[in-house]
């Protein structure tokens, strides 16, 4: 099933994916494209595969069946050290964060530069102190995750995330571990991430309020399947009470 049409050079495309743990079905024969600069939510209820289905566009889960692409590139079909080089396109974030604990921030966010291998010592202070301005927490770059409250950490992660330049952020469940006012916060940094730097958003969310608030489309995942996909504007219209069920279930 094409869930978002044919878009002409889609920044991501899954023909066909399917995932089985054992002899269950996770994600079964989805295909989904996300043009480029997209914000896109996957939602449905706890079970239903969102976060399987998010972490194949990365290869985090190697589809049983099926092509990932991503950029232009077909990542089912690389090697180890090919995907990898691949997988700097494509930044992720944690509902748990997982930041280096005995890392201070700035460290936590150098991380995947140093990884690299790539950039000077200058180069890499002067990335992170770019990301952290991102996500205005310049002035917490000693600071250890225990020192910071949880969306700083997540702002953290993000920053992380944003180190190597990625074309593509996933989400998975960003804000399910924060209060309302300090997920609005998060939402209204990502929102800026999107319209400044262009890059392309998948989120992870059991919450209705944060696809209103964030995603421009919306795919809803049911038994392994998106089974209703729709722009997040006629939503708001109420057209899709589908949507509505399944978020709020
Ligand atoms: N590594 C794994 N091994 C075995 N089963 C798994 C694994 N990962 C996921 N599953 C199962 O696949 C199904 C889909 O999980 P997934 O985490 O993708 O759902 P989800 O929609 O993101 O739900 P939640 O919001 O609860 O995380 C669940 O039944 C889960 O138990």
């Amino acid at each position: 099933m094409s869930v978002i049409g044919s878009i002409p050079h889609p920044l991501i495309r899954l023909d066909g994916v399917s995932k089985s743990f054992g002899s269950f079905a996770a994600v079964r024969d989805v295909s989904l494209q996300v043009r480029e600069g997209e914000i896109l939510g996957l939602i449905g209820r706890s079970g239903a595969g969102k976060s399987t289905l998010l972490r194949l566009i990365n290869l985090l889960e190697r589809p049983d069946t099926g092509r990932v692409f991503v950029a232009g590139q077909e990542l089912t079909r690389l090697g180890s050290t090919e995907l990898r080089a691949a997988r700097r396109q494509i930044g992720m974030i944690f509902q748990q964060f997982n930041l280096l604990q005995n890392a201070t921030a700035a460290e936590n966010v150098a991380f995947p530069l140093r990884l690299d291998g790539k950039a000077s010592r200058a180069e890499i202070a002067a990335r992170v102190d770019e990301c952290l301005a991102l996500v205005g927490l310049q002035d917490k770059a000693a600071s250890y995750p225990a020192q910071l409250s949880g969306g700083q950490k997540q702002r953290v992660a993000i920053a992380r995330a944003l180190a190597p330049r990625p074309a593509v952020l996933l989400c998975d469940e960003p804000t399910s571990a924060l209060d309302a006012e300090t997920t609005r916060e998060l939402l209204a940094t990502l929102a800026d991430i999107n319209a400044r730097l262009g890059v392309t958003l998948v989120i992870v969310t059991h919450e209705l309020p944060v696809v209103q608030a964030l995603c421009r489309q919306a795919a809803v995942v049911e038994n392994g399947r998106i089974v209703e996909q729709f722009a997040v504007a006629e939503a708001a219209q109420g057209q899709s009470t589908l949507a509505r069920e399944v978020a709020y279930a």
